[in-house]
């Protein structure tokens, strides 16, 4: 379990984590989502005492990870699937982690075998592709076989299958009971991963729940309503309170009315309605909406094309 309580970052005048406390359980995938910028990299570098909190304080299993006796064996950890020397096959620059760590030498093929990269373990990785660089990666944090992992936006990059892979691989380490902790800047990645969110935005806490917690308390539920009379339906319904917007010249979209007290609207003032259906707000825009007073670098609208 990884536990933060009021974990704070200063860089100069910029506040990069502020007063964050959250805890990270074990048995399930935890997505750590937040926009660029919002503080998620510092976060897991304090994790791992790469980086000293300016205050608060983490702990990995009770303790500070910077006097784990064993580090590899506790917490496996990607930060940045570029950290290897190119120069070295796979398979040696794993066995270089696994001696200086004290972890045994079987561990590598292991792992290899584990990630997929047997068949390629004694070419150079200087010569992989991204995909199979995120694997490497995955198997160095694999080696110790620990009981935390952290991936930092592992999936950047990556094709759909390997997506997959990395994705069916999280939900397994966490199924064998142990604490994956998983950052992200997608909400859509998180929604098929994650089974628990700690959301941030620009360095706080902005929601801490499980993702169905999060779907049903940030998105709305709208109505899609199709009708050849747009503009009458429009008035009755929102002269009832609903907030109506149009979904292109043939259906409405309406808010704040459920759909049996539309269609019974409707019904009482003689309007045709030829589609009532229920529209679920996605995950991401419910992410964005929450997050969007927290957006470090808002991209400019192109002329013409603003509200
Ligand atoms: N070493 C540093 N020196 C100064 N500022 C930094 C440093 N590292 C990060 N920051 C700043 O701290 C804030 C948080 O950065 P961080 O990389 O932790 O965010 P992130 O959520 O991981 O973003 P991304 O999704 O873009 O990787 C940003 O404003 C960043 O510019």
């Amino acid at each position: 379990m990884i536990e933060a309580v009021g974990l704070t970052k200063r860089y100069g005048d910029r506040l990069a984590v502020d007063q964050l406390s959250f805890s990270v359980k074990a048995g399930q995938v935890t997505g750590f989502l937040g926009p660029n910028g919002a503080g998620k990299s510092t976060t897991m570098r304090m994790i791992l005492g790469l980086d000293a909190p300016t205050s608060g304080r983490v702990t990995v299993g009770g303790k500070p990870f910077a006097q784990a006796a064993y580090p590899m064996r506790e917490v496996g950890a990607l930060l940045d699937a570029k950290a290897v020397h190119g120069g070295r096959s796979a398979y040696n620059h794993l066995l270089c982690l696994a001696q200086t760590n004290n972890l045994p030498t079987r561990r590598v093929d292991e792992v290899l075998e584990l990630v997929g990269l047997a068949a390629v373990a004694k070419k150079r990785s200087k010569g992989f592709s991204l995909g199979m660089g995120q694997r490497l990666g995955i198997a160095a944090a694999l080696l110790g076989d620990p009981q935390v992992l952290m991936f930092d936006e592992p999936v950047n990059g990556l094709d759909p299958e390997g997506i997959l892979w990395i994705r069916n691989l999280m939900k397994a380490l966490a199924a064998e009971g142990r604490t994956v902790f998983v950052s992200s800047h997608l909400m859509s990645e998180m929604e098929n991963t994650a089974d628990h969110l700690v959301v941030i935005g620009r360095g706080r806490l902005v929601a801490d729940c499980s993702v169905q917690e999060f779907i049903d308390n940030n998105s709305e539920l709208s109505i899609r309503v199709k009708t050849p009379e747009l503009t009458k339906l429009n008035t009755v319904l929102t002269d009832k309170g609903a907030i109506v917007r149009a979904d292109g010249d043939e259906a409405l979209l309406v808010t704040r009315l459920g759909m049996t007290e539309i269609g019974d609207l409707a019904f009482d003032n003689g309007i045709r309605v030829h589609e009532l259906s229920p529209i679920q707000a996605s995950l991401e825009q419910a992410f964005m909406e929450l997050t969007k007073d927290s957006v470090e670098y808002h991209a400019a609208v192109p002329a013409g094309k603003g509200a």
